[in-house]
């Protein structure tokens, strides 16, 4: 997967296909809502496998029923590359199962 960094078009472009998903502090970031606790954590567990899977590992901080994630490419020096949104993709496509919105 390319490591490149992704200009601001570039990444505002891919955001619109991403409702939910936002830019800040140079990293892409997402808040799930779930039913209860334990929804979230299971969804926390799901996302955790996807990014060993991936290699790729996003800063995911569990609330009461909440799941946020925060995430960019550290190996290209902490900006937002292919790779996140390869992962931000993969856990929109898993969530909706998980009841999140
Ligand atoms: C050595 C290991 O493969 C690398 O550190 C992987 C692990 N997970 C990672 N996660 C994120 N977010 N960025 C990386 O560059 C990264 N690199």
């Amino acid at each position: 997967m390319p490591s490149e960094p992704l200009s601001q078009k570039e990444i505002e472009d891919r955001l619109r296909e991403l409702p939910g998903w936002a830019f800040e502090n140079d990293r892409i970031i997402r808040t799930y809502r779930l039913g209860t606790h334990f929804a979230a954590s299971a969804l926390v567990s799901h996302i955790a496998s996807v990014q060993e899977e991936l290699n790729h590992h996003s800063d995911l901080t569990l609330g009461y029923n909440t799941v946020r994630l925060s995430v960019n490419s550290h190996d290209a020096g902490g900006v937002v590359t292919e790779t996140d949104f390869a992962l931000a993709e993969r856990v929109e496509s898993l969530a909706p199962a998980h009841g999140a919105s």
